[in-house]
């Protein structure tokens, strides 16, 4: 059966009017968990070299990049490092990545690890202004989705998950080789959901994202998320679902190979490791009760890259 294609809400970050947009973004958020952002801030040519840039990274040779090993969630995860579904038997994504994390802190943003300067000279300048400009978008985003709830537009701040200056946020430079042959066992990225409040996905335009939006529905529907010249698509992830209580969906998504080479940037929001996300009253009653307890951030992003990364 051919793969359906979805049709996403448009959000215009711009818009004057933000209750209409709020609006907007509940009924993308309880329907797909998936939208677009438009007028974001990032300019054509920015992207355009973060792009290039990673392309340089990734065309270096094997044993130069493994000089940045992923620690700390920073750094370099060759071929096959990630299992994104623990319970497959498959080998691992079919991918390479290359992170970078929180650029706010000068206690840890030392951990992060630069490519050689004599070889890519423009590359840390570059992902350091893709960092502040897509932050940027993602905490207007971030806000409208509070008004979409009502809470205070600056209600993440307020309970200390979001930090103007040092935000908790990871940069995925992703690519997917275009030789893999799509087979029961190798995918891009296997089906997953994303852990932290939401994720901004940026991409080539070679196609291969899927959403399923009922995980539980068998068999599974999957939908072809397409590529829109100039926008990008944000996604909810498993603790803004918690703090919902599942009113806004963190949807199961995948990269399926299609023979084509592809590469993709995400920044993902993440809360500070030591908020305590929990259901937020005005999304649960006597009839529909939390169905998450409280739980620390940083304790669930523990639990869960044990299981992606196999970590001890
Ligand atoms: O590359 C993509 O299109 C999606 C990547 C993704 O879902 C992830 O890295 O969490
Ligand atoms: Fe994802």
């Amino acid at each position: 059966m051919p793969t359906a294609t979805v049709s996403l809400p448009i959000i215009d970050l711009s818009s004057p009017d933000r209750s209409s947009t709020a609006k907007l973004i509940r009924q993308a958020c309880t329907e797909h968990g998936f939208f677009y952002i438009v007028n974001h801030g990032l300019d054509k040519e920015l992207l355009q070299r973060v792009f290039e840039e990673s392309k340089n990274f990734f065309s270096l040779p094997l044993e130069e990049k493994l000089k940045y090993p992923r620690k700390e969630h920073r750094g370099y995860n060759p071929l096959f490092a990630e299992k994104l579904n623990p319970s497959a038997t498959s080998k691992g994504d079919s991918k390479e990545s290359f992170y970078i994390g929180p650029l706010g802190d000068p206690a840890t943003q030392n951990l992060n690890q630069w490519p050689s300067h004599e070889l890519l000279p423009k590359w840390r300048p570059t992902m350091e202004s893709l960092y502040w400009k897509v932050f940027e978008a993602a905490k207007e985003t971030l806000s409208l989705l509070a008004i979409s709830l009502n809470l205070d537009v600056d209600f993440f701040e307020k309970i200390g998950a979001l930090s103007s200056n040092n935000p908790e946020g990871f940069v995925r430079l992703l690519r997917y080789p275009g030789e893999v042959v799509a087979d029961e066992e190798t995918y891009g990225a296997y089906a997953h959901s994303d852990y932290g409040m939401i994720a901004l996905l940026m991409t080539d335009g070679v196609p291969g994202l899927q959403i399923c939006k009922e995980r539980s529905q068998q068999p599974q529907v999957w939908e072809d998320v397409p590529h829109i010249e100039g926008a990008i698509i944000v996604n909810i992830g498993d603790m803004t679902e918690r703090w919902t209580n599942c009113v806004y969906r963190s949807t199961l998504h995948r990269v399926m190979p299609t023979g084509k080479e592809r590469y993709s940037v995400v920044f993902f929001l993440d809360p500070n490791p030591d908020t305590i996300v929990e259901c937020l009253p005005s999304c649960c009653s006597e009839s529909s009760p939390p169905r998450f307890p409280p739980i620390r951030s940083a304790d669930y992003f523990k639990e869960r890259f044990k299981l992606t990364y196999q970590e001890p």
